[in-house]
């Protein structure tokens, strides 16, 4: 089975910073890597020169977001066509700080899956529960109802990866997931969703010490990583302990 190893940068990054790590990854032996897939997603304002200096390798490039319209009067947003023509192939959308910030729906993530799929981008669909509902233990009916909203209407889902990234667990105040918990969700996210989509990702808080743990629980497709892959190093890392974690 692929994983799916990626990060988002998040809005960091210049493009002689971009450049610098695309560099590092191009020179990587990812045939070495095994069944794994590597992704990127920088600012848009590096999405050219991070594929450019990946092109020829087999690591995928990503847009953090793009609008669901492919073109008009749509002041400040970034369309998937001109993301696609900038050199990404996988559209990042729903991650909770651009629900939080952005006014980002379950509607608009669900046009912009669509969007995606017709112009042949992969949609990488972000989704997850704040503190509160994890508390309360009502985790497993509000993420299902995030997917299901998401996916409406959808006839074939089979290229889409889901997300999933508990909003507590995201950032530098963030915690860590326990294990037991992760087992739970994903034993459900594989039961509704498993044959549904491509993969089924986790990401918030991972690092170098948690990754092959992580990916060893049943459902697990992989990881969307941000602080501990903001350096090539971090990241490089994190793509060999991964290709540990299949091999063992
Ligand atoms: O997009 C990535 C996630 O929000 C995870 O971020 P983090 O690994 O820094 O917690």
């Amino acid at each position: 089975m692929m994983l799916w190893v990626g990060t988002s940068w998040k809005m960091n990054g210049t493009r002689a910073f971009a450049r610098d790590y695309a560099r590092a990854l191009a020179g990587l032996d990812v045939a070495s890597l095994g069944d794994i897939q590597p992704f990127i997603i920088p600012s848009f304002t590096a999405i050219d020169v991070a594929a450019s200096e990946l092109e020829g390798t087999r690591i995928l490039v990503g847009a953090q977001n793009a609008a669901w319209e492919d073109a008009g009067a749509w002041t400040g947003e970034v369309s998937i066509p001109q993301a696609i023509d900038a050199g990404a192939t996988l559209i990042e959308m729903g991650h909770s700080e651009r629900r939080e910030y952005f006014g980002e729906t379950d509607e608009t993530v669900n046009l912009k899956i669509k969007a995606a799929l017709r112009h042949g981008a992969i949609p990488l669909v972000c989704f997850g529960e704040p503190a509160e509902v994890f508390e309360a233990g009502e985790t497993l009916p509000f993420i299902t109802a995030q997917i299901n909203a998401a996916l409406d209407g959808i006839a074939d889902t089979s290229r889409v990866l889901l997300a999933y990234e508990p909003i507590w667990a995201i950032g530098e105040h963030g915690r860590p997931p326990r294990r037991e918990d992760l087992v739970r969700t994903f034993a459900a996210l594989a039961e509704r969703y498993g044959d549904r989509v491509e993969a089924i990702l986790y990401g918030g808080s991972v690092n170098h010490d948690n990754n092959k743990d992580i990916l060893g629980i049943p459902g697990v497709g992989g990881l969307f990583i941000g602080r501990s892959a903001w350096t090539a190093e971090g990241y490089i890392r994190n793509l060999e302990l991964a290709a540990e974690a299949v091999r063992e």
